[in-house]
């Protein structure tokens, strides 16, 4: 997968992308990804990428012509003969999901377009945008942010990105639940003892234990999740159970 990242900052992208899955992903060349300067695109002396918004108002908006030919430059180098999905970072898009990310994770190529200062010019999301998508109601300074998590959760998708005991952690293995408690050495840590079924060896009790542990995890936490999930005829009666006890 070709990933393209426009933005004012990146050099934010460093970090997350030279760390980690994301940096292994990108040596075995599992994914491709490149940052453009929207800055590098600015025609005016002074590389001005922002402007005062027309009708007034508080803050700047970033001016069309810097991002647009950005865009066409990084369409040009990707050599499509169908216009790429360019997906817009705003608090106004569709929320993200897993869903969302495992539909991402099919592309071939996705651009995305960082916003900053209080958005960029209307014109260019009718035009180039294909996709607008929020990470979650809450104000950010930028788009940089939503990107490197919306890329962490795709690449993770992407076939060899994972090794394989590691993506059957994945989420998509949960079905949906949250992901039950997690122990490890030392068996008895400032006089607090792991689960003793975790050191049983009986792997049935501890797949029943951990489907459990979800389960009941997501009905505190998360009861919405429940709401849509196929539940097995004794994981129905937990459930059943659980509710009582909450009357
Ligand atoms: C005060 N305004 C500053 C500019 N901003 C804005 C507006 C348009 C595009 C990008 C931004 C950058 N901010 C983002 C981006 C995404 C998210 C998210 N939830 O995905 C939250 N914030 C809206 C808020």
């Amino acid at each position: 997968m070709k990933v393209r990242i426009l933005t004012l900052f990146p050099e934010m992208f460093n970090g997350p992308f030279g760390t980690s899955i994301l940096k292994k992903a990108q040596e075995k060349e599992l994914i491709d990804i490149q940052c453009f300067n929207i800055r590098d695109f600015a025609l005016n002396k002074h590389k001005k990428v922002d402007d005062y918004p027309f009708g007034g108002g508080a803050g700047m908006v970033m001016t069309p012509q810097p991002i647009f030919d950005c865009h066409h430059h990084v369409t040009q180098m990707l050599n499509l003969n169908e216009p790429c999905k360019t997906i817009y970072l705003s608090p106004k898009g569709s929320t993200f999901t897993q869903e969302k990310a495992m539909e991402l994770a099919k592309e071939e190529q996705l651009i995305f377009l960082c916003g900053h200062y209080e958005g960029i010019d209307q014109r260019i999301i009718d035009e180039l945008v294909t996709d607008e998508i929020s990470i979650g109601d809450y104000v950010l300074t930028g788009g940089e942010l939503p990107a490197m998590v919306i890329v962490d959760a795709i690449t993770r998708l992407i076939p060899g990105v994972l090794s394989t005991e590691a993506s059957y952690e994945d989420e998509s293995f949960h079905c949906g639940l949250l992901e039950y408690p997690h122990y490890t050495r030392p068996r008895a840590f400032n006089g607090l003892e792991v689960p003793s079924v975790l050191l049983s060896g009986n792997h049935k009790d501890i797949d029943m234990w951990r489907r459990k542990q979800s389960i009941e995890l997501t009905f505190e936490r998360r009861p919405d999740l429940l709401k849509g999930l196929q539940l097995k005829k004794n994981e129905a009666q937990w459930v059943a159970e659980l509710s009582k006890k909450k009357e």
